[in-house]
This record gives C-alpha cells, sequence and structure tokens, in this order.
C-alpha cells in the first residue's frame, strides 16, 4: 500500500511550528505530515531551516510555537520524557558520530543495550546480523578511524535502525563524504525506504532526492514554499521561488 493510501494516523505531525534564535525567526509556521513508510525530502537553500526543523523534532531544539505529534503522543508538551521520545527516532547527522574509542560492533549495539536494555548476546547477535547486510560484517570489531568515511557514515545509518525507531531522521547525511563514497550511503538510504522505513531527510543531492523521495518539501526562510511528488517539484514547479531555487541547483551534486 503506498503511504498516500494509508488510513493510519501519521508518524508524524507538525503543526504551526515556529522557532526562533535571537532575534531571528527560523521556522515561520511549518506544518508537515509524515505517514508510515513515507519518505519525506527537506531541499532548500543553506539556512533555510532544514536542519533546525529536524532538531526540533528530535528535541535537540525547543519550539517557540506550535506542536510536534509523534504517534499521537505530543512530543513538545513540556513533560514528555525527552529520552524516551529520542529512543523512538532514529538520526543521522552530517558527520558520523560514531564513538571512536568503541568498536563498530559496540557502537551499534550500544542503543539497543543501554536504552532498551536488551541482553548483550542478544543485541550482538543482532548487530552483527545488520552489519554483514550492510557488508560490513567483518569490520566488527575495527574502530571507527579504519573505516572510510562512507562505511563509517553506513555504520552510523545501521546505529540508527538497530533499535526500529518509529522514524528516521536523515540530516545532511552525505554532506562529508567524498564524493565517491556518496553513492554506497545513498544506496542503503534506498534500501531502507524499500524495506519500509519512515523517513525525513535534509539533503542536497537532488538526484537522490528524485530517486528515494515520495514527497519533496521545498523550504525557503523557515517556511514551506511547495511540496509534492518529486515529479510535480522538479518536473512542473508551481511556485517562482521553486523555480528558481532549483534553477539555481540545477547541477545535482553542487546544490
Ligand atoms: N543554535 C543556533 N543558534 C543560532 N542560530 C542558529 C542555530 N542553529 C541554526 N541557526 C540559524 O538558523 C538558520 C537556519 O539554519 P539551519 O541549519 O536549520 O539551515 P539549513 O537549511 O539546515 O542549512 P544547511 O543546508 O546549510 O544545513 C541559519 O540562519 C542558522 O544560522
Amino acid at each position: 500500500m503506498s503511504a498516500q493510501e494509508s488510513p493510519s494516523q501519521p508518524v508524524l505531525d507538525v503543526q504551526g511550528v515556529h522557532k526562533r534564535f535571537g532575534g531571528q525567526h527560523v521556522l515561520r509556521g511549518i506544518d508537515l505530515t509524515v505517514r508510515q513508510h513515507e519518505a519525506v525530502v527537506l531541499i532548500g537553500a543553506s539556512g533555510s531551516g532544514k536542519s533546525t526543523l529536524l532538531k526540533t523534532v528530535n528535541l535537540l531544539e525547543q519550539i517557540d510555537d506550535g506542536r510536534i505529534v509523534l504517534a499521537g503522543d505530543d512530543i513538545t508538551d513540556p513533560r514528555a520524557d525527552v529520552d524516551a521520545v529520542r529512543a523512538r527516532i532514529g538520526v543521522v547527522f552530517q558527520h558520523y558520530n560514531l564513538f571512536p574509542h568503541m568498536t563498530v560492533l559496540a557502537n551499534v549495539v550500544l542503543a539497543m543495550r543501554k536504552v532498551f536494555g536488551a541482553p548483550r548476546a542478544e543485541a550482538e547477535r543482532r548487530g552483527l546480523e545488520l552489519l554483514a547486510r550492510i557488508g560490513l560484517g567483518d569490520k566488527a570489531g575495527e574502530y571507527p578511524d579504519r573505516l572510510s568515511g562512507g562505511q563509517q557514515q553506513r555504520v552510523a545509518i545501521v546505529r540508527a535502525i538497530a533499535t526500529n525507531p518509529e522514524l528516521l531522521l536523515l540530516d545532511e547525511i552525505t554532506s562529508a563524504l567524498d564524493p565517491q563514497l556518496v553513492g554506497e550511503v545513498l544506496d542503503l538510504v534506498s534500501e531502507l525506504k524499500a524495506a519500509g522505513s519512515t523517513i525525513v531527510m535534509a539533503t542536497h543531492e537532488m538526484s537522490f532526492a528524485r530517486r528515494v523521495a515520495d514527497r519533496i518539501v521545498y523550504l525557503k526562510d523557515g517556511v514551506i514554499i511547495e511540496s509534492g511528488t518529486p515529479e510535480q517539484i522538479f518536473d512542473h514547479p508551481q511556485r517562482p521561488e521553486t523555480r528558481e531555487f532549483l534553477a539555481r541547483v540545477s547541477d545535482p551534486f553542487t546544490a
């Protein structure tokens, strides 16, 4: 069943969200609904608010107005348990953020063990299975600095999905990589999408956005200017702002 046909309640419902940093109004009334198995890709110029929006969902930034609902729970309610909310969301950032003093496997199993209390043997079995699935089974005992940037980022992705999060947030996950390593990371995201993950992702990789997204959301100065299927946004943008942005980033790898 496609996301559009799904009768299920949204996994994520961002309602009228505002965020200011000092005098700067960075998110100006964001409404965004993401359904199960949907991949939503945020595009927009540097500084348009993509990362900030993802951070508000993960409660790394507090919102000034509006609310954010995760599978029916208002996570921006001041009484919400921040750790419990974060345990439901997988996050991968631009920089892999693996712990350098821990092996690859120890990185992957950490949240399973610490947050969910999984027994070591069970967590390690799943960790090894996940690493094998991405072709890095033989790296389980290595330290992160022995891996390429692309391999490290794939480990970070596997770590994020190890606990079966309800939602996966991916923030510019290929921006810090050498161009030849970008493909392997994006292929893994495509596989997760195909396997049914619910994903919200910020990227400057327009060609990838077109490939993986069910819906593209174009942000400008903290406002959603236009959203739609990749075909609607890339081939038939309705708003002049969207057309201008896409003309500027027409080279997919220099956006
Ligand atoms: N912690 C912060 N304190 C002050 N200003 C911030 C903070 N975080 C973000 N900003 C500002 O908010 C605006 C939006 O930033 P944000 O990182 O969300 O944009 P972005 O669309 O993700 O950009 P990029 O594509 O470069 O990652 C920018 O002007 C940025 O300088």
